[in-house]
């Protein structure tokens, strides 16, 4: 099969001693890499699923309304629209920073599970550094996990799609097709089937989503910063087909640089993401 049309994402196990190699090239060769037998305790990830469902399902959850400055708290159903979409997006959120004000009785989870995330991240921040050729490794101003030491920017997100509405726009979907900005996103898989990544020859493939799995897929800073050798792969998280529409959570980690990082000469961590921002409509 000729390369450019393969695309293999690698399931790899946290434990193996070739772990590092194999997630450098996955995330080399398809953006994506999928983590088995991952530190993350399961019951604290099925508690917050269940914890969290049920506060979407309330209308108390508009006292926590997102502050447009700090773009933390509640996003409504319809706020966010990929880069290149005018229609909105099917899904609702809650953004999570430290010191984000949370619902009293999910505080501590969501807390410990936004601490395990980074720590889980930093370590394959390592793996890559570790792993990158030295001619990418030496255009970096500083090591990639070095990057994230410190950063409050780093952005944990609870995903709530809903079952899909009767009055949907033509081409409205869960989640349109985009990059992420950050350097990588930790993806506590999915409740349910939907997200998908595109090859470089623009085929569509689903992502392996067992519930015990985290998806792991590098971003925009990622690929600025190392020249493309590590991609930021657009992915998307289609309808549920007819007969199967059920609500749909997911729970991303974007790991961010400190605001000052220069990810290329002349272009800050900081003001990439501020232009990013006001493209997907959340921040004037
Ligand atoms: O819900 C998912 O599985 C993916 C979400 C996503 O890509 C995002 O929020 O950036
Ligand atoms: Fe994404």
């Amino acid at each position: 099969m000729p390369a450019a049309s393969r695309f293999d994402i690698a399931a790899v196990d946290v434990r193996a001693p070739d772990a590092p190699m194999a997630f450098t090239r996955s995330l080399h060769d398809t953006g994506f890499a999928v983590l088995r037998h991952h530190p993350i305790d399961p019951d604290l990830i099925a508690r917050l699923y269940q914890g969290w469902a049920a506060v979407f399902a309330i209308p108390d959850i508009d006292d926590y309304l997102f502050d447009p400055v700090t773009q933390d708290g509640y996003f409504p159903f319809r706020s966010e629209n990929a880069r290149d979409s005018t229609v909105k997006d099917l899904k609702a959120f809650f953004h999570v920073y430290p010191g984000t004000r949370l619902p009293p009785a999910l505080a501590a989870d969501t807390m410990a599970l936004y601490q395990d995330l980074l720590t889980l991240g930093a370590l394959l921040l390592g793996w890559l550094q570790d792993h990158l050729p030295p001619a990418i490794r030496d255009r970096l101003t500083e090591p990639l996990p070095a990057m994230l030491a410190g950063s409050m920017q780093s952005l944990f997100r609870v995903l709530h799609y809903p079952a899909l509405p009767a009055d949907i726009e033509p081409g409205a979907v869960r989640a349109a097709a985009h990059e992420d900005i950050n350097l990588i996103t930790l993806l506590v898989a999915g409740t349910a089937p939907g997200l998908e990544a595109c090859d470089r020859t623009g085929i569509w493939h689903a992502v392996p989503c067992d519930p015990g799995m985290i998806v792991v897929n590098g971003g925009d800073m990622l690929a600025v910063a190392t020249d493309g050798y590590l991609p930021a792969t657009p992915h998307r998280v289609v309808n549920p087909p007819a007969g199967q529409d059920v609500a749909r959570q997911s729970m991303p980690m974007f790991l961010h640089p400190r605001p000052e990082v220069v990810l290329a000469p002349g272009l800050t961590a900081g003001a990439f993401l501020d232009q990013r921002l006001r493209e997907i409509g959340l921040k004037p």
